[in-house]
Formats: structure tokens, sequence, C-alpha cells
């Protein structure tokens, strides 16, 4: 199976700084873009994220090696061809004055049309259904300046849609929205990806996201080397973890999550299924508590004296808790006057 899009052969990356100094990004870069995938391209900042998105777009000459897209050079490709076959969405807000969202994304057909940029009703039909495809047909009348940031992505999106490529490169287009809209994009560019058989390399800081839905991940380590795969094995292979191991935080493999370090107060068990449990140990967690999760097999009896046992009781009416402690029960109606109680009670104990 051969689908690659867009390839790259040794690509080395970077700045030259002066006439005679170079300051190398990453080096040693082959990979293949796919057709129809969505790839997260992941790193610290200052990695080279930007950095190479750009060289990949054609943007900035690479220091050595080469980019290939459907195997032709990328640097010898006259602008209009090389924009007939990908387009890219930046970050940065751009200035459009007064332009209706329909208009920019209608400049998406630059390559396609005369030199007056008329339209032709071929383009306005393309022009409608990138709109659709991003779930903008209510926008399309409003000024882009007065779009909220999620609005506005997506119309930066329509737009690169516009341009029928066959690769499309965005640097972080998560960046700056809220969770819920962050969530949509990313499955709208996955579904993207899926219909128009476009491969798609977006860059993001949404580890917890790529992780769920890219089909692959560029990992780019602060050192310049970039593992490829598919989410799970970079993980697995301890990638994931290198990459992002800093003072204070790690990676956990088991939840895929970071966690911050914090250490561990005394073991207590927890007893109880569901969702108001799952919070619990949470809240606990955060706290410094050791969490003992096998405890749900076993009840408040059996525990040892030495241990605090929190039961977790929840109903279509109330959750609540019962800490038990030296055969003593206590009841709390909240997790925050729970771990206020814990902590006095480990501090009397002389745990603390
Ligand atoms: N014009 C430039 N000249 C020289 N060095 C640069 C230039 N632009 C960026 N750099 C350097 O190149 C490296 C990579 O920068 P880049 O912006 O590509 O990283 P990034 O992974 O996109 O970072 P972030 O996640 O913070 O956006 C950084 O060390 C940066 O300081």
């Amino acid at each position: 199976m051969n689908d690659a899009i867009l390839t790259t052969h040794n690509l080395t990356i970077g700045y030259k700084t002066s006439r005679k100094t170079v300051r190398c990004v990453a080096s040693d870069i082959s990979v293949s873009l796919q057709a129809g995938e969505l790839v997260c391209l992941l790193g610290p900042n200052g990695a080279g994220k930007s950095t190479l998105l750009r060289s990949l777009a054609g943007m900035q000459p690479p220091i050595s090696g080469e980019v290939r897209l459907l195997g032709e050079n990328i640097y010898k490709l006259a602008p209009q061809e090389l924009a007939k076959r990908l387009s890219l969405v930046l970050t940065e807000k751009v200035d459009v004055g007064m332009l209706s969202a329909y208009t920019l994304v209608s400049l998406g057909r630059y390559p396609y049309t005369d030199w007056w940029g008329n339209l032709t009703p071929e383009d306005e039909a393309i022009v409608t259904w990138a709109i659709k495809s991003v779930g903008a047909v209510h926008l399309a009348q409003r000024q882009v300046s007065e779009l909220s940031d999620g609005e506005r992505q997506k119309i930066m999106i329509a737009r690169a849609l516009a341009q029928s490529p066959i690769v499309m490169l965005l640097d972080e287009p998560t960046a700056f929205l809220d969770l819920p809209r962050r969530v949509e994009i990313m499955q709208l560019l996955r579904q993207l990806a899926r219909e128009t058989n476009q491969a798609i390399l977006l860059s993001t800081h949404d580890l917890d996201l790529a992780l769920r839905l890219a089909d692959k991940v560029w990992l780019l380590t602060a050192n310049g080397i970039l593992h490829v795969g598919a989410p799970e094995d970079l993980v697995l292979s301890g990638a994931f973890a290198d990459t992002f191991e800093s003072e204070g935080v790690e990676f956990d493999v088991a939840s895929g999550e970071f966690h911050l370090h914090t250490s561990h107060k005394e073991e207590i068990n927890v007893i109880g299924e569901g969702i108001a449990t799952i919070w619990t140990i949470r809240a606990l967690e955060r706290v410094g508590f050791l969490v003992n999760r096998s405890a749900k097999s076993f009840t408040v009896e059996d525990t040892t004296q030495t241990q605090i046992s929190v039961e977790v009781i929840s109903n279509s009416a109330q959750v609540f808790w019962r800490i038990t402690n030296n055969k003593t029960v206590y009841t709390h109606h909240s997790l925050y006057t729970l771990i206020k109680f814990l902590d006095c009670l480990y501090q009397g104990q002389g745990f603390g």
C-alpha cells in the first residue's frame, strides 16, 4: 500500500542565522503523509513544530534534504500549482477588514480563478460545499472580524478546503478554543480526512485529543528527533513519556494522562462503584493519598484497623461518603468537607 501524498527525504530544518551559521532544529526526517489520514504533530514548546510545518508547506527552504508532493519537489513547483495541491492554516488572527465569511472562503479559490478573481458557478458550488462541510452555513454572511475564535477557525478551515488541496497543514488549529470547540474541530478534521481522502497534518498541544483521534502521531522531541507511529505505539515505546518528561510532571501510561508529582501521604481504601467513586478517587489522589482501588471487593468491616476506608454511597437522590476509622463511622456530604476531615484525621493520628 502506498498512498503517500507528501514525503520527506533526509530533511534537515532550521534557520540560517548569519551567512555562516545555521541553527538546526531537526534533522534526518524521512516521513510520509498518507491519503485519508489525520496526523497530529506533537512536541514540547520550541521543539520545531511550526518550523517543520512551514518547511513542508514550501514557505521555508530546508537546510538539506527534500520535500516531495506527489513525487515533485515542492520547492520547484510554481506557487499556483502548489496552492492547488496544498493549503496551510495558521493560528495568527489575520486582519481581513470588512470581509464576510463567504468572501473569505471564496478567496480559497484564487489558484483557479481568473486575474479578477471572478468565480465560476463551479467555484461557487465548491465554496458553498466548503462552508457546509465545516458546519458554518449560519456564519456565511457574517463579518469575519465579528466572529468568535472558534467560528473564525472553522471559516479558515473552510477557506483551506475551498482550495481543493490534497494535503492540508494546520498550525495549532485548536489554540484558544474551549474544550468542546477543540473536540469539535479535531473531529471535523478527522471526518474531512476520511471523506475527502486528503492528508491532514496539524500541530497541537492537545495531547489527550491527539491520543484519542489521530491516525498517526509525529512526535518531535526537544533535541530534534521525530518519532512516528500510531498514538498507542508511541505510548508503549515510552517515546511519549520521555518527550514530555519534565520536573514535577509525569506521563501515566495506564491512563494516558499527565500527573503532577505529589508526595504520597497514606494509603486509603475506597469502596464503591460508578461515577461518584471515580471522582472520589481523583479527589483523594489530587491531595496525595495513595488509593487502594481493589477495596471495592471487600467491605468496611474487612479493612484493617490502621487504614481508613471511604465508602461512596450514591443513589438517584444523593451522594454521600461514609468514613470508617477504628470502627468509628463518620458521614460527609461533599468531597470538600471529606478531604478537610481526612487531613485533620491524619494530622491528629500523626500520619501527616
Ligand atoms: N526566525 C527564527 N530564527 C532563528 N530561530 C528561530 C526562528 N523562529 C524560531 N526559531 C527557533 O526554532 C526553534 C523551533 O521553533 P518553532 O516555533 O518551530 O517551535 P514550536 O515547536 O512550533 O514551538 P511552540 O510549541 O512553542 O509553538 C525554537 O528554538 C525557536 O527559538
